[in-house]
């Protein structure tokens, strides 16, 4: 006979461990609880959406309460959580209807995600001003975007949200000013040499860049009319902020150990500090390869593997991540950048003996005179141990897959010497006898 296994939160992560134990472990009970009325929305579609590049939200959901429920699970939705007994193993919530659950487990997974951080300033209540996370933030954009008055929009943050949103609004019609505290966009994930490309991609569309600047209020009567920073003011009927994600952690009550930005602290099989709690996706903390160390990075892959493993390791089969490189990739108009491991700017402030080695090149044989695009790569590597730290990739051809090589590198801790005389295919059609990525590593020093 199995075990009750709760899943508190069924989006990504939660999806994914329920998906598991039901195809793989089905003699355990799975009681999955969500405080939202939807299930699996991919955010990663919203700027698409938005920017009507996809012709609507429906195939932004992969899963829902009635494919569980057919492969045998219970799903409450609607239903918060607000409070775990984690002696008597005992969660408690309340419907949407008012309807109380008090449910017993043997096995609970956390998977409560994030929270997009909400800074405290003046004039956060004024109408206009967004937060985009959900299905229904979505929506409620799209629908403001009926307005014709709604010309000028700010996009608070100009990380992957904010750049992903610039480019949505514009191909709506919409004046766009891009803000962030940073002197680039992009900074989190690359150096400057790559995020400078994509700020001139976005000026060239017409995005306003506000870099170096910090909100320091909103103005408005009932809607919000100015954003003012630090050094200006600017015009806008409508704010987005996109300033990043915080870990929804609040069930752990004082009980569970969490890492220092207040996620689940977690080992490899995402168990938390009690015994038969485990926590996954944007909740959790992940094992960071290139770092060695414990980190947080929200992301949808990251959360369906850790979703993975926490089934397995509740339903009794021991399963230990690998730890995660935080790969990743963005495309706006057409420009394509990706990276993987740590920035060159992220391995120095860390103290590492850290260098990069760059190269620019076709990115097929010079003989081919169509589809042939540039391409630039960026590796950086410690100097001292010679092992690979990251890479940034940029192109208008699409280079997506190359990143994964780099990724691979640094889970396996490869040396960037190792990489020089690497066996990497070649044909005209794809790439060149005397590949960038060879280049690149040959090029280190
Ligand atoms: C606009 C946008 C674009 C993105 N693009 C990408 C991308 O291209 N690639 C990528 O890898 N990642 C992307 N991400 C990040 C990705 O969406 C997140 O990393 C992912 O959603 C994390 O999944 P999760 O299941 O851990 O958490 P969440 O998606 O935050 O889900 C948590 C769930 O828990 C439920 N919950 C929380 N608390 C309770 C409670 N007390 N009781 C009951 N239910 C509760 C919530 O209702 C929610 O359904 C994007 C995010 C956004 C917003
Ligand atoms: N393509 C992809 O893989 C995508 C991934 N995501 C993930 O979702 C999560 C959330 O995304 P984002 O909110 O874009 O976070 P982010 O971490 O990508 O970017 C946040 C940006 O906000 C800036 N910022 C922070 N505080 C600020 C302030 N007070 N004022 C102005 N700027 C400020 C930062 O400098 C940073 O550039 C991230 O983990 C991201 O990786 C989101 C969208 C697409």
């Amino acid at each position: 006979m199995g075990e009750t296994i709760v899943v508190i939160g069924a989006n990504h992560a939660g999806t994914a461990a329920i998906n598991t134990i039901l195809d793989q472990f089905p003699e355990n009970r799975v009681i999955a609880f969500d405080g939202n009325s939807n299930i699996s929305f991919l955010g990663c579609g919203m700027a698409l959406w938005i920017g009507k590049q996809i012709s609507g939200p429906e195939g932004l959901f992969y899963s829902s309460r009635e494919a569980f429920e057919e492969k045998g699970a219970v799903v409450h939705m609607e239903t918060e959580i607000s409070r775990i007994d984690y002696d008597k193993k005992m969660v408690y919530g309340r419907e949407k209807d008012g309807t109380i659950h008090e449910q017993p487990y043997d096995k609970l997974i956390l998977a409560t995600g994030s929270l997009p951080i909400r800074p405290e300033l003046q004039g956060m209540d004024l109408e206009n001003v967004q937060f985009v996370k959900l299905y229904q933030n979505a929506r409620d954009v799209i629908q403001k975007l009926k307005d014709p008055s709604i010309r000028r929009i700010a996009v608070v943050g100009a990380g992957y949200i904010g750049v992903e949103l610039a480019e949505a609004f514009v191909r709506n019609g919409r004046e766009v000013v891009l803000i962030d505290c940073a002197d680039t966009c992009l900074a989190g994930y690359y150096d400057s040499e790559f995020s400078y490309i994509m700020g001139k991609n976005l000026e060239s569309h017409g995005v306003e860049l506000a870099l170096g600047e910090t909100v320091v209020k909103l103005e408005g009567r009932k809607r919000v009319q100015t954003v003012v920073t630090d050094q200006a003011r600017y015009q806008a009927d409508m704010v987005v902020f996109g300033i990043g994600f915080k870990p929804n952690t609040g069930l752990g009550q004082g009980r569970l150990k969490l890492f220092k930005n207040g996620a689940y602290l977690v080992d490899r099989r995402q168990e938390t500090s009690v015994a038969g709690v485990y926590a996954i996706g944007d909740c959790a903390t992940v094992y960071n390869n290139a770092i060695q160390a414990t980190d947080y990075i929200a992301l949808a892959t990251n959360a369906v593997r850790s979703g993975i493993i926490a089934a397995h390791n509740a339903c009794g089969r021991t399963l230990e991540s690998v730890g995660v490189q935080g790969s990743n990739g963005i495309s706006i108009w057409g420009l394509h950048m990706l990276c993987t491991g740590i920035s060159l700017k992220r391995a120095q402030k860390m103290g590492y003996a850290a260098a990069s080695s760059d190269y620019e090149d076709w990115q097929k044989a010079e003989f081919m005179e169509n589809g042939n695009n540039k391409v630039k790569i960026r590796i950086v590597y410690d100097k001292e141990t010679r092992i690979i730290l990251g890479a940034q990739m940029c192109s208008d051809y699409d280079i997506s897959m190359g990143i994964h090589l780099f990724s691979m590198a640094i889970e396996e801790q490869v040396t960037i010497d190792k990489l020089k005389l690497f066996d990497l295919f070649f044909l005209p059609h794809f790439n060149k006898p005397y590949n960038y990525i060879t280049m690149a590593a040959l090029a280190a020093r």
